[in-house]
């Protein structure tokens, strides 16, 4: 049983190691607010907004969410006595999206809950694996620079590698990568920057083995997603369009994708990823986490639900050195050959740093 007692907002801001660039956005600085929840028993978990500092990605700011947590979310879990964090979805009902802000709170509170347990967060979310493997994302930038990188990467022992495209660089990308890398596991991820106007575009990418494009069209178009992917060999990975379980459903139903990318912020926390896992694992659908730009914390929550059964491709869960000169947990998150263990510590099982939280600070609230 969860009765909170105070939660502590850490507005912190860390710039990334290099630039990040996809179709739709541009990275440089990374805002993020840590949120640090800690019950009438004295225990502490921690969540993170994922939402980015402008609306480019989706709707939420870092500015919205924390409107939402002070204003809504905070004030409406100091109410209540938490049985599950599952009922947090019930707790949250009349507040509509705000997916993010809703997913950092119930983060924090789903590592309240595991650690009551006496659980880690991968086992009190049903994880059965013990490892998992690790994708990374190349960022668009010059081709000679993209394929740079791929072998970099490679030679850390990544598992899988996503290079965003835009209609502006894609069939000419792939076709130098497949050439310099015939065997690479590569996919492409397109944040939405197509639509059914440039089918015949996207068919001619057929011929690359693609282990599956992500998003190609706008988010909520999982009709014309639909018609694409009756026309592709390739499979679709849906991405921005599904924030919902039940739009995983609807897109599962209308043939829109053969893969969906999870990611508990964008869907609203864990539960629901859970959810989606489970009804994609029905019908069999695999999944993989998706990644933010995140801290530890937020990787920390993304491994714990990547050790579900049906996360059968390795997910953006890259080594915290890939953006960060310092990781907010210990100890750092680390790919080695291409893999990452699940930590069997209590709750997240990292140690949150506060000194180094104290040294990106620009402002703590208690509420
Ligand atoms: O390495 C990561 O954290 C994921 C990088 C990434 O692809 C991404 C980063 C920010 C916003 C959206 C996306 C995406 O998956 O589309
Ligand atoms: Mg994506």
């Amino acid at each position: 049983m969860i009765k909170i007692k105070k939660v502590t907002l850490h507005h912190i801001t860390q710039t990334i190691k290099e630039p990040f660039t996809s179709s739709i956005g541009h990275v440089t600085e990374r805002d993020s607010i840590l949120v640090e929840v800690t019950d009438l028993d004295g225990v502490t978990g921690w969540g993170e907004v994922v939402a980015f500092s402008t609306p480019w990605y989706t709707e939420e700011t870092i500015t919205t969410a924390f409107h939402l947590l002070k204003d809504l979310l905070i004030p409406l879990v100091k109410k209540e006595t938490i049985n599950h964090p599952n009922h947090l979805q019930h707790i949250f009902k009349n507040i509509k999206r705000n997916n993010m802000a809703k997913a950092a709170l119930e983060g924090g509170i789903w590592d309240v809950f595991a650690r009551k347990q006496e659980l880690s967060l991968s086992h009190a979310l049903g994880g059965v694996k013990t490892e998992i493997e690790s994708g990374v994302v190349i960022g668009i930038s010059t081709i000679s620079k993209m394929t740079e990188q791929i072998s970099q990467y490679l030679d850390n022992g990544y598992k899988r590698f996503k290079v965003k495209i835009s209609p502006k660089q894609d069939i000419e990308l792939i076709k130098i990568i497949r050439n310099q890398f015939p065997d690479l596991p590569l996919m492409a991820d397109a944040n939405s920057s197509y639509s059914l106007n440039d089918i015949d575009r996207l068919k001619e990418l057929d011929q690359y083995h693609l282990m599956m494009i992500e998003q190609p069209f706008a988010s909520d178009d999982i009709i014309d997603h639909a018609k694409l992917q009756h026309e592709l060999n390739t499979p679709i990975c849906l991405d921005e369009s599904i924030v919902s379980c039940e739009d995983a459903r609807k897109a599962i139903e209308l043939g829109s994708c053969k893969v969906i990318n999870i990611k508990p912020g964008r869907v609203g926390g864990l539960t629901e990823s859970k959810k989606i896992h489970d009804l994609c694992q029905k019908h069999n659908i695999p999944v993989w986490c998706g990644g933010m730009i995140e801290t530890g914390i937020s990787r920390a929550h993304n491994i714990a639900i990547a050790s579900l059964s049906n996360f059968s491709i390795p997910g953006d869960i890259s080594s915290s050195s890939r953006y960060w000169e310092e990781d907010i947990v210990y100890p750092e998150i680390k790919a080695v050959d291409g893999k990452i263990a699940v930590p069997t510590g209590l709750g997240i099982g990292f140690e949150v740093q506060n000194d180094v939280i104290v040294k990106y600070r620009n402002s703590v609230t208690v509420f």
